[in-house]
Formats: structure tokens, C-alpha cells, sequence
């Protein structure tokens, strides 16, 4: 691994990223076309967080937050910091200190592959956190990583300037040349969302609405009444 700090990487707009964090994860990741997702792991350290910012990426040693201290000074207003570990480690990189010194920098929130501890602060502060761990130990300094360079993480590639949503149902990354094409189809899907709702709410049923029970035969199910299937 190539120890290197990037400054100043191109980012998305960060009224976008805001507006693609107030859309939410599963209508942007579906709007999309059901990619982007980190996966059901990175779960928020207290429910009601909710985020949308660009990406500062780290990728730190396990057990060692070093480059996160290096990468706080490479933090912009808007920003998201997004952390890998170069294998996998549940130890409690990140906490209150940390959301401090990011929240007096404007950024919107912390994504880490590993753990996130002070749990009670960062609700009590309303700084958002995904981790795939709560977890009180602690680490040390000691080993040189990388900022702003691509990281995977939960299975998605993910570069400095990307957008990163994050609400409870967990956090998705749109690739900054998509963030145009997520934002409109995001739009139409809470338009149609809505249609939808109103229709459930007189009690169209999704079968109708989506035009599905015609196809039921094809799927093979048949209609059985009870008295048929006790014999
Ligand atoms: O200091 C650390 O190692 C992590 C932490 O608990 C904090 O940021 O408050
Ligand atoms: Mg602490």
C-alpha cells in the first residue's frame, strides 16, 4: 500500500449530496438501479442518524486511527469521512473526540468499516455514525495508511468525491458522475412512491396497481379454497 494523503480531490456538489442524504438510502439505491448498497453490517450507531456529503476516504491498519487524525485536517464542509481497515477489525477507532473536531469542520458524518465508541455522545451530539461494530477498545497510532484514495468498503468501491447517503436503513455511495441521474430518478420515485401510497390508502392492492395479477399463471401459483387443500 502506497502511503499517501491526497489533497483537495474533486467532490460532488454538496447541495446535492444533501439532498440525495434527505432522499434516503433505499430510494436513491433503488432509483439508481439497486446498486450502491454497503449492506445490512454498517448499521447507524443511534436510530434517526441521517446523512447525504461527499467522501473523504481513509484506509487505516486495524486497531490503529492514525490516518483518521491525519485525514481530519483533509475535511470540508459537506464532507462524509468513509474508513476502511486493511483487514477486518471491530476495534473502536472513532468517538466523540473525533465527531468534535469533524463537526467543528462541517462534516456531516463518519462511515467505518470497523468500531465506533462514545455512542451516547455522538446521539447526544447528533453526529451521525454507520459502523459495523460498537466496540469501547481502544487503538493506538502507530501505522502509516492512506486518504483519499479509492477504498472498498461493504463491497462497493468507493472514491474521494463521491456522494455518501446514509440513513437507519444503512449507507449506499453514488459515484460523483452519477449523482445528475440519481438525483432526477430519485425525484420520480418519490413521485410515483407517493401515487402509490395514496392508491394503498384507498385500498388498490400492488397486485392491480402493478399490473401483476395477470401474470400470476405464469408464475404457476394457483388459487386453492380451503376446503379443497384440507381434503
Ligand atoms: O480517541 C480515540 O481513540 C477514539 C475516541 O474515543 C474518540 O475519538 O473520542
Ligand atoms: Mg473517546
Amino acid at each position: 500500500m502506497r502511503t499517501v494523503v491526497v489533497t483537495d480531490p474533486p467532490r460532488a456538489d454538496v447541495g446535492d449530496a444533501e439532498k440525495l442524504g434527505a432522499f434516503g438510502t433505499a430510494t436513491v439505491h433503488e432509483a439508481l438501479g439497486r446498486v450502491g448498497y454497503l449492506g445490512p453490517d454498517l448499521r447507524p450507531a443511534w436510530p434517526g442518524a441521517r446523512t447525504g456529503g461527499t467522501a473523504v476516504t481513509v484506509l487505516s491498519w486495524p486497531g490503529d486511527n492514525l490516518m483518521i487524525h491525519v485525514a481530519v485536517e483533509q475535511c470540508r464542509p459537506g464532507d462524509v469521512l468513509v474508513v476502511a481497515t486493511t483487514s477486518p477489525s471491530t476495534d473502536g477507532l472513532f468517538g466523540e473526540l473525533f465527531a468534535t473536531a469533524l463537526a467543528q469542520r462541517g462534516v456531516r458524518g463518519v462511515v467505518l468499516g470497523c468500531g465506533v465508541r462514545d455512542v451516547a455522545d455522538l446521539r447526544e451530539m447528533g453526529f451521525p455514525a454507520w459502523s459495523r461494530a460498537v466496540s469501547a477498545q481502544g487503538t493506538v497510532k502507530a501505522t502509516a495508511g492512506a486518504v483519499n484514495v479509492p477504498i472498498v468498503l461493504g463491497g462497493q468501491l468507493i472514491h474521494p468525491g463521491d456522494v455518501v447517503v446514509g440513513d437507519d436503513d444503512g449507507v449506499m455511495v453514488v459515484p460523483r458522475a452519477d449523482v445528475p441521474r440519481a438525483l432526477s430518478a430519485s425525484q420520480a420515485r418519490i413521485d410515483k412512491e407517493a401515487a402509490s401510497r395514496a392508491a394503498f390508502q384507498q385500498g388498490e392492492l400492488g397486485l392491480d396497481r402493478y399490473g401483476m395479477r395477470d401474470k400470476l399463471p405464469g408464475f404457476g401459483i394457483e388459487y386453492v379454497p380451503y376446503e379443497k387443500w384440507a381434503e
